[in-house]
């Protein structure tokens, strides 16, 4: 095992208004291991991600990350009028890659999901399965290291749901620090470790 984390949450406390979702959460994930983050619905396993990929501030506890990290949301942050290629070239910018890079390397990604996304189709008449897609697409610009995947399959045909585990294996192979938040406990042999966020009736 490697001994240094990638990722590290230690303490995460975080409330919304009166309603405590997180209490003294940890989360600690190496090179090369593929994480399970699992708990009932409105558990806090978006929170705790959201957290992790520092998006959002936690009120206690602290989150240490070695390495870029590519943060694949719940629900797909697009921009309703821009097409597929629009958006690799966008988001490859922020992620530090020029125009070619992010249009090859993101339209791979792309296809190696069944899904073309060449032509001028504003976002907004995707396919959910499309719009997802292009949502993990755009998570995995600029070769990140970290891997944070919030329930990234949903809407996927079975060809791309099959795709994207034979991926989290190869990720693993290439050691990067792979998180998934997940619902389908039938998937969790494949993980090296997995992490259940207790429902705050649990509390
Ligand atoms: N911005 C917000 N303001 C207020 N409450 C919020 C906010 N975001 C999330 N919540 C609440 O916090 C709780 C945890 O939400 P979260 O999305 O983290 O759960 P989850 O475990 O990911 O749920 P699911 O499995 O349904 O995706 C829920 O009760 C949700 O309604």
């Amino acid at each position: 095992m490697n001994p240094v984390p990638a990722l590290a949450a230690t303490g995460i406390g975080k409330r919304y208004g009166r309603r405590v979702v997180l209490e003294r959460a940890e989360l600690t994930a190496r090179p090369g291991e593929v994480t399970a983050v699992v708990g009932e619905n409105g558990s806090g396993k978006t929170t705790l991600l959201r957290i992790c990929a520092g998006v959002l501030r936690p009120d206690t506890g602290h989150v240490t990350r070695l390495g870029r990290t590519g943060y694949c949301p719940q629900e797909p942050a697009l921009l309703e009028r821009l097409t597929a290629r629009d958006h690799l070239v966008l988001f490859g910018r922020a992620a530090g890659w020029d125009r070619a890079r992010s249009l090859a390397d993101g339209t791979r990604v792309l296809r190696a999901f069944g899904f073309d996304g060449q032509d001028r189709t504003p976002v907004r008449h995707l396919s959910g399965g499309g719009r997802q897609k292009l949502n993990l697409a755009l998570s995995l610009l600029g070769d990140p290291d970290i891997l944070l995947l919030d329930e990234p399959y949903q809407g996927f045909d079975h060809g791309a749901y099959v795709d994207f585990w034979d991926c989290v294996a190869a990720w693993r192979d290439q050691r990067k620090t792979v998180v998934v938040v997940t619902h389908l406990l039938a998937e969790l042999w494949r993980a090296d470790q997995v992490i259940e966020v207790p429902a705050c009736s649990a509390r």
